[in-house]
């Protein structure tokens, strides 16, 4: 069984590894890395895996090391890890915003096979979206290796082309939040014109899962589906009307550039502090 390690046991950490043994991976065979006790209580608790305050502690023995820490940490753990991985040359797979692959090389030594990807938080559910990007070093089998950790956590896609990752990231990476922006907007509507907050919320919660389960289980075009609810000069019609007067493609497209642009800026930012 292949040894796995999670540098950083937070939330990502926790969504990718609860998926693993989910299917079967064993926890004998999956280690973590935090700085926090309560967290390594928690983690250690929830999982019976073993969690380590030290990153060197919880690398030693992997084949392939998953880094979930936050971007700007990402500097500070390669001082740690560089020997273990140049002497071992495991997998090494990012999940880091922004962070590119030829970043990680310089970090963490050249020549090692490094997989760049951006999952999301419905992972914690086995409803996550994972883009993967592999450097020239990863061969087929630890590319299997990568699919297979993040298959664990909902569906995956490879990504040729490095440079859309910052774009994966501000559609599938950050989407839950703009998901959760929609239901909350949809909710305060709906109480401003007097219905109670749990009731609004409900309805609002379940019609995005609604919606969501019908794109994904039918897999057909969202504008089919879109045209179907919208009777002629019905009720939806006039909100879809409402909406592109307000210019909700516009906005949306503004939303995923800026967090398109933010993704490159973290990885400059990180350039400067390396
Ligand atoms: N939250 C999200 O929706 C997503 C986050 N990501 C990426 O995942 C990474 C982790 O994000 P989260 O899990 O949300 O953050 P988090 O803050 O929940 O987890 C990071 C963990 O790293 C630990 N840590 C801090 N310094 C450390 C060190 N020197 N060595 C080892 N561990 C250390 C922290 O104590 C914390 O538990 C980030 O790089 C983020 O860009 C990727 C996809 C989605
Ligand atoms: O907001 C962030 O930077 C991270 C990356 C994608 C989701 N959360």
């Amino acid at each position: 069984m292949t040894r796995l390690a999670f540098i950083g046991g937070g939330n990502m950490a926790r969504s990718l590894i609860g998926g693993l043994l989910k299917t079967g991976v064993a926890p004998a065979t999956v280690s973590v890395a935090e700085p926090l006790a309560e967290a390594r209580q928690t983690l250690g608790r929830e999982f019976g895996i073993a969690c380590y305050a030290e990153n060197r502690l919880a690398a030693a023995e992997a084949e392939v090391i998953v880094l979930a820490v936050k971007p700007q940490i990402m500097p500070a753990i390669h001082a740690e890890l560089r020997d273990t991985l140049q002497r071992n040359r495991p997998l090494l797979i990012s999940i880091a915003a922004g962070v590119r692959l030829d970043q990680l090389e310089r970090w963490f030594g050249s020549g090692l096979p490094i997989v760049r990807c951006m999952p999301n938080t419905p992972a914690l559910i086995g409803a996550g979206a994972t883009g993967l990007c592999a450097n020239s070093r990863v061969s087929p089998a630890q590319k299997a290796q990568a699919q297979h950790i993040l298959d664990a956590a909902g569906i995956t896609r490879w990504i040729d082309d490095e440079a859309l990752m910052d774009t994966v990231t501000a559609l599938s990476g950050s989407g839950p939040a703009y998901f959760f922006a929609l239901v909350e907007a949809l909710e305060a509507a709906a109480v401003a014109q007097g219905l109670p907050r749990d009731t609004a919320r409900a309805l609002a919660a379940q019609t995005c899962l609604g919606a969501g389960r019908m794109l994904v289980e039918g897999g057909e075009d969202p504008a089919l589906l879109r045209q179907r609810v919208t009777s002629p000069n019905g009720t939806t019609q006039a909100a879809l009307e409402s909406f592109a007067a307000d210019g909700l493609p516009h906005i949306v497209a503004r939303a995923v550039h800026a967090a398109t642009r933010r993704g490159a800026e973290l990885a400059n930012e990180l350039d400067k502090l390396s």
